[in-house]
């Protein structure tokens, strides 16, 4: 598999504070990365050192373009940042093809793709307002748009959600999938982790600027010790017997319903097999934990805490 971005041992302090603390990450082209973590872990410093605006105190930066390892070539790369870069005082329009224009895009393609995308988005009516007119979640919109105008192979994203409501959110989502689908390698930053766990192929999960975990998101899901179980079954029937299974702990009961949590020894399927000979089931669902549990727990495991901001 081709890497995209390659990043070694990348550490950068603010006076005593150790924002990014020697993190090694590789991209896959074609694939969505989270880099993931609470307020304050890293996120924002680590892709700013990625897009060149900060310089690392240590650590390796290469982009692989077109075959050929590089250092960083901004008319091929996307950058949404977390902190608005548009100019308040000029008209959307004029912001995005100024954007494009900077980055290369022909003038006349870079029009027509900007007002398509802003009709998409809902602010056709918007192209000739000055950006300052817009609201936050708007003005978010038209700098998502300035990122991929110039049709970048590489789009970093930091913090794409925030300020939008969530029917925009998912629209967010659905564009980073057709982008995805048109080749385009996505490396997005959150702190909701339950909003984009869905979107991306790998993870890198940081805390206090240090990996916790990462790799490919479903051998992460498979390889976690625990499953959640919600088991529907006759509430006429004696269900005493779940409190004694060994791995099991219930976290909500009644009659007729049990939601559980599992990390048995004996394994998932001898449980749901004991289920099934002692109660009449009606339904079985079994899932891993939602990753921010999964980063919670692997972060206390360490004996670390959770960053806060
Ligand atoms: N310019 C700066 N000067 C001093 N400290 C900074 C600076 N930039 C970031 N920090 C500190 O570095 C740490 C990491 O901040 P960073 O913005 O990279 O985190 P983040 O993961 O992006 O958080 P958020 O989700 O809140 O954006 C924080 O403790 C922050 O206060």
């Amino acid at each position: 598999m081709e890497t995209i971005l390659n990043v070694k041992g990348l550490t950068k302090s603010f006076g005593p504070k150790k924002a990014v603390d020697g993190i090694s990450l590789s991209v896959i082209r074609g694939e969505v990365m989270g880099l993931l973590g609470p307020n304050g872990a890293g996120k924002t410093t680590a892709i700013r050192m990625i897009m060149g605006i900060l310089t690392p105190d240590a650590g390796e930066i290469c982009f692989n373009f077109g075959g050929r390892p590089q250092q960083l070539d901004k008319g091929k790369i996307g950058y949404l940042p977390e902190e608005r870069g548009l100019y308040d005082d000029a008209r959307v329009i004029e912001n995005l093809l100024y954007l494009a224009d900077l980055k290369g895009r022909p003038a006349r393609e870079a029009r027509r793709e900007a007002l398509q995308w802003l009709e998409r988005l809902d602010l056709g009516d918007y192209a000739d307002q000055k950006l300052e007119k817009l609201s936050k979640g708007m003005q978010q919109k038209v700098q998502f748009i300035a990122s991929i105008l110039h049709r970048p192979e590489l789009v970093l994203f930091d913090e794409p959600f925030s300020g939008l409501d969530p029917v925009n959110q998912d629209f967010f989502k659905e564009i980073i999938r057709e982008l995805q689908d048109g080749g385009t390698t996505v490396l997005l930053s959150a702190h909701q982790m339950n909003l984009v766990e869905e979107l991306c192929d790998s993870i890198f999960l940081i805390n206090h600027g240090r990996e916790v975990l990462s790799g490919k998101l479903q051998a992460i899901k498979e390889s976690y010790k625990e499953h959640l179980v919600e088991l529907r079954y006759n509430p006429a029937e004696e269900s005493g017997f779940l409190k004694k299974i060994p791995g099991l702990r219930i976290l909500r009961e009644q009659p007729g319903l049990a939601v559980m949590r599992y990390s048995g020894s004996a394994g998932i399927n001898a449980l749901l097999q004991e289920f099934g000979s002692r109660l009449t089931v009606s339904t079985i669902t079994v899932e891993k934990p939602p990753l921010h549990e999964i980063f919670i727990e692997t972060v206390r495991e360490r004996g670390e805490d959770i960053e806060v901001a």
